[in-house]
């Protein structure tokens, strides 16, 4: 399942972050299932699963926010022993984030400045280009939307090694969700960075990734570099019925009619035998997780 192998990390750099047996109860109930998994240094992870599977409380762990047992370590700290000084280095965006709503933008760019090491307010004013957001406005008068806005800026201007975003770009429209992943990409990663995003929208998150986590019901079911996902998955769409029987003994891991077509997901097969019986392409990541999600396991033994 998780790939641990050398070759996935850089030799020079430890990882980012490291979780062993990571567990987490919440009274009788166990939410996360003993995760293992490394995230080296300078790519940007896609955490993706459904509702309640596990990402927030995942992404917690690595925060401090909650424990749990097993081990996790971030920048080479236990989290929840060291939050205050690892946060000098992480910065991060919940899905509860809230700004304090009594004061101007510029008064919480001023405290920022006081208060976190790494925050640049000059930055902070750059990321709102563009926005209707203006230093002198009050935090309270501004709209659900502006308010992430607001967020995401003073999120970005923290010169951080490791950004968290859960859910980042909830109640933003479309444009600005556009524009706030490119300058992502553009202004703010680089290789000493490190970049983990929960979203549902993951399609607008795919031409930016690196690697991808699939989290369900408290089990990594897939974690792997998004080129071997390009290698390994195929995806057939088949019409004649001779054809598909064909494709069928190839033992696609996800089938269903979509329009009248049979699509149809492999795993590991080569796509020269699948080109002869239909149109193939790389399945998007929502179709991928469509069809993982469905399996008891997905391709645990090959994964990466
Ligand atoms: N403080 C808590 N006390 C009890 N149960 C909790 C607590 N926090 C989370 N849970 C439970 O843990 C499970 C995982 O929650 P989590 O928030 O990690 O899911 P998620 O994958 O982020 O979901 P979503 O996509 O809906 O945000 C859920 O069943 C949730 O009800």
């Amino acid at each position: 399942m998780t790939d641990l192998s050398p070759t996935t990390s850089p030799a020079v750099q430890p990882p980012i972050v490291t979780a062993r047996g990571l567990r987490k109860r919440f009274g009788r109930k166990e939410i996360l299932h003993g995760l293992d998994f490394d995230i080296p240094a300078g790519r940007i992870y896609g955490l993706v699963g459904h509702n309640g599977a596990g990402k927030t409380t995942t992404l917690n762990a690595m925060l401090g926010l909650t424990n749990c047992e097993g081990t996790i370590r971030v920048l080479g700290e236990d989290p929840f022993a060291r939050r205050a000084q690892l946060m000098e280095n992480v910065a991060f965006i919940s899905d509860v984030a809230s700004l304090p709503r009594f004061m101007r933008v510029r008064e919480l760019f001023a405290l920022l400045t006081n208060i976190h090491p790494n925050f640049s307010p000059e930055k902070a004013r750059q990321f709102l280009e563009g926005t209707d957001i203006r230093p002198e406005m009050k935090i309270k008068t501004l709209s659900k939307g502006m308010m992430a806005q607001l967020h995401l800026a003073v999120v970005m201007a923290i010169d951080a090694k490791l950004l968290v975003l859960d859910e980042p770009t909830l109640g933003l429209d479309i444009t600005y969700r556009k524009r706030f992943y490119r300058r992502l990409l553009e202004d703010y990663m680089t290789e000493e960075r490190t970049l983990i995003i929960t979203t549902h929208q993951v399609d607008e998150i795919e031409f930016m990734l690196s690697d991808i986590m699939f989290i369900r019901d408290g089990d990594l079911i897939l974690h792997m570099q998004m080129e071997t996902v390009n290698d390994k998955f195929t995806q057939l769409v088949v019409n004649d019925n001779e054809k598909q029987a064909e494709a069928r003994k190839y033992g696609p891991v996800y089938e269903e009619t979509r329009f009248g077509q049979t699509v149809m997901i492999f795993d590991g097969v080569d796509r020269a035998s699948l080109e002869p019986l239909g149109k193939i392409s790389t399945p998007t990541l929502s179709d991928l997780f469509v069809a993982l999600m469905q399996r008891p396991t997905a391709n645990p033994e090959t994964a990466q």
